[in-house]
């Protein structure tokens, strides 16, 4: 199972959860966050980061230049692709970052949404679900449909994301099968500002799952 913290704004709490070995960090490219961090931002969280560590920049709608001069800058091997892109977008994102691993993100609201998430299955590395909200794209705390989600097989690996915590997200694991979960708002203090704490908790409660069964 791989997991995935989102939404870093500091490179001391970086340089501290890296250590707590999650597989994935989740950068905000995003300027209407409050958790945004510009390209030299990111660099300097992600300079001293083990190479192992996929380090993701998080766009919503962002232009192939825009993309391109944040993944070179800040030294980014995962993009996720947030907002509203198209499929044709995304197929031109990953044409263009061959060596690096793309991540559709789609805003789960009905039966619909997943077959449109299976469809972007076919130009990406990986699918991640997330909430619904109607006025934010991204960590909102809000939790998807755990039950509408099951059976979702789609042809690629595929993340859940949306309100996980260190107490929900067995209960989570317990009722769908993805692989890998994202975590943003459920290890924050306030927006951008993340507990070591509760992110260690969160890692632990996941990778207790793993010796299960
Ligand atoms: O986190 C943000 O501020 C954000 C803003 C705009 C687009 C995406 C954003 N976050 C993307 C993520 O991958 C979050 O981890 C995901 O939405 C889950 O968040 P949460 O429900 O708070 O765990």
């Amino acid at each position: 199972m791989r997991i995935k913290i989102c939404g870093l704004t500091r490179s001391d709490q970086t340089t501290a959860i890296a250590a707590l070995a999650p597989d994935l960090l989740g950068f905000i490219c995003v300027p209407q966050s409050p958790r945004y961090v510009d390209p030299l931002q990111i660099q300097a969280m992600v300079d001293p980061l083990p190479p192992a560590l996929t380090t993701v920049g998080v766009f919503a709608d962002a232009s192939l230049a825009v993309v391109a001069h944040t993944v070179k800058t800040g030294g980014l091997t995962g993009i996720q692709l947030h907002g509203n892109e198209s499929l044709d977008f995304c197929r031109e994102i990953k044409q263009n970052f061959a060596q690096t691993e793309v991540i559709k993100a789609l805003r789960v609201r009905n039966a619909a949404d997943l077959d449109q998430a299976l469809a972007y299955g076919a130009v990406v590395d990986t699918l991640l679900l997330d909430a619904y909200h109607p006025h934010q794209l991204g960590g909102t705390g809000e939790t998807l449909d755990w039950a509408m989600v099951q059976g979702f097989q789609p042809p690629v690996p595929w993340f859940l994301a949306g309100g996980l915590k260190p107490d929900n997200v067995a209960t989570a694991l317990g009722q769908l099968t993805p692989q890998g979960v994202d975590v943003s708002s459920g290890v924050e203090r306030s927006p951008g500002d993340k507990d070591s704490q509760r992110v260690a908790a969160f890692i632990t409660a996941v990778r207790s799952l793993d010796f299960v069964g």
